[in-house]
């Protein structure tokens, strides 16, 4: 996994490189300058004009130092420093000498010097990883005439004026970027979705920092790679009974579209025999769409009012389309009073967790929950910024010794003891109805085969989320559908067991 460290440990991590690789500050931000333009130039093949503007620290030096890089390999390139140069960085300085006359800067330091950056693209080097409070005077002027600018702007590490790791006051100005060129690691505020309309699509390039240091480093934050999944083995002598027996119980009337996907999420994602409790008007519905499921009835026509767990069972994924009344929510307690197999719950089974929050302590252990944000707010009540939801979900976590996924785009994976991973696969396209059902059927079946619910959690969204991505793929983001993502399970799955 990939940690996601504070600005004072990335602060550390560059001082630590520099004394112990050896290597010299003015080095590594030429290595930096010359990540960030390699990863520039395969997103930017052929731009024809460039502003780069830069402040006078660090961050700064590396947009004289990028802008230098990209003569020859862009069209026309202006640079402009915004601020003092007395208080100009070292490395601004040896940076600036190295600029030549070609590419002499026009220096920033009122209002009456701020250009009109008619550029196509403007490269963004105010501030970075030193920023120390919200940006204001010209500082923000500079900011809003490139924000109402139509140039594509490319910020360096991070937009400028953008806190890494805590929440920006909205008193200050923030670089509206289209895309961002990072450092190393990733940055906290990246997987915010407050932040997306400022960080763009973002990019992480290695600059050779301490991997020994990185790793050294305490962070409650991770972000998922493909090599922290393994997939349950399947072995020769498997057979159906040992490979996941899982009991869903999901539906009601005008919803088992919900349980159908669940269903075949969890077949398409392995599990060897697949129950399924419905209320009576879904019998048909479930058996013709999916035949591999052996259906059980409720003795309630539209709804589901009495769950009598079957014995053998490894896991019950219990909420899609289920529904929030009376009789559901009897049906839910009685459950997790006799249950002793993990549950996943998703959907309607949270919102009566919510409803009832005394059942919270009822729900057996190594259970896991699957929330999208409406669901959690119930279960937690409202946020004032992504960073207050963040330390909730850690909280609520610790609190009731449950593992979560707090879902949406960098769905929140988070543990017992408040580590919180970030998934980085998926697309808006799966902002879609259903799509929610699927990624449930596909932990329930993860679970069922014996994945330690954590672990299953991080496979069940990467799996998830790159089905969503081969189907947006196939199918395009706005046209693709929950079926399409239960469709690509396969696919998915596939290239999951290649890399292993
Ligand atoms: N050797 C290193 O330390 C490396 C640093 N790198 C770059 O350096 C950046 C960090 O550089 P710095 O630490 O010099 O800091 P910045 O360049 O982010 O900021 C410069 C200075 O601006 C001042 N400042 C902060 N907030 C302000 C505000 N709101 N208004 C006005 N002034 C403000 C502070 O005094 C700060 O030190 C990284 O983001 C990265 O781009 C990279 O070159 C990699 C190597
Ligand atoms: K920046």
């Amino acid at each position: 996994m990939r940690p996601i460290l504070n600005s004072q440990q990335i602060r550390e991590a560059d001082a630590f490189t520099i004394a112990n690789e050896p290597i010299s500050s003015v080095n590594l931000m030429e290595r930096a300058a010359s990540a960030f333009t390699q990863k520039f130039l395969e997103l930017f093949a052929s731009v024809p004009s460039v502003a780069v503007v830069c402040g006078v620290g660090n961050n700064g030096g590396d947009g004289l130092a990028i802008a230098r890089m990209l003569q020859g390999e862009v069209g026309h390139i202006e640079v402009y420093v915004v601020g003092n140069l007395e208080k100009a960085s070292e490395d601004f300085r040896v940076n600036y000498d190295r600029l030549g006359e070609r590419l002499s800067p026009k220096i920033v330091v009122d209002e009456s010097q701020i250009p009109e950056f008619d550029t196509s693209l403007i490269i963004d080097g105010m501030f970075g990883s030193g920023l120390s409070r919200p940006v204001e005077g010209v500082y923000a002027q500079v900011i809003e005439r490139i924000n109402a600018s139509e140039a594509q702007v490319c910020a360096i590490d991070i937009p400028s004026g953008l806190f890494a790791d805590k929440p920006t006051p909205s008193a200050g100005a923030v670089v509206e970027a289209t895309h961002t060129i990072s450092f190393q690691l990733p940055k906290l505020v990246f997987f915010m979705p407050s932040a997306a309309s400022y960080v763009g699509s973002w990019h992480v390039v290695p600059i050779g920092l301490s991997e020994e240091f990185l790793l050294q480093q305490t962070t409650d934050k991770w972000q998922i790679e493909l090599r922290d999944i393994h997939l349950p083995l399947k072995r020769r002598f498997d057979h159906k009974g040992t490979n996941g027996r899982v009991l869903l119980v999901a539906g009601s009337k005008g919803k088992m579209g919900a349980a159908i996907l669940s269903a075949k999420a969890a077949l398409r994602s392995g599990c060897g025999l697949l129950f399924a409790h419905v209320p009576c008007c879904g019998l048909d519905i479930l058996q013709v769409a999916v035949p591999e499921a052996m259906v059980e009835v409720d003795e309630h026509t539209e709804i589901i009012s009495e769950v009598l767990p079957e014995e053998q069972i490894d896991v019950i994924v219990i909420g899609p389309g289920i529904g929030t009344g009376k009789l559901t929510e009897n049906a839910l307690a009685q459950l997790l009073q006799k249950a002793t197999a993990p549950m996943v719950m998703d959907a309607d089974a949270i919102n009566i967790l919510a409803a009832n929050t005394h059942l919270l302590s009822a729900v057996p252990p190594e259970s896991v929950l699957t929330p999208h944000p409406g669901e959690f707010k119930r279960l937690v009540g409202d946020w004032k910024d992504d960073f207050e939801k963040l330390e909730k979900l850690k909280a609520f976590c610790k609190k009731y010794q449950l593992n979560m996924v707090l879902k949406g785009a960098y769905s929140a994976v988070c543990d017992t003891k408040g580590q919180i991973t970030f998934n980085p696969t998926g697309n808006p396209g799966m902002a879609t109805g259903g799509s929610g059902d699927v990624l449930t059927g596909v932990i329930g079946a993860l679970i069922g085969q014996g994945m330690n619910p954590l672990e299953a959690l991080r496979a069940g969204v990467y799996i998830h989320g790159l089905a969503g991505d081969l189907a947006a793929h196939a199918q395009g983001y706005r046209s693709m559908t929950a079926s399409d993502i239960v469709a690509m399970l396969p696919q998915a799955i596939n290239q999951l067991d290649k890399k292993c």
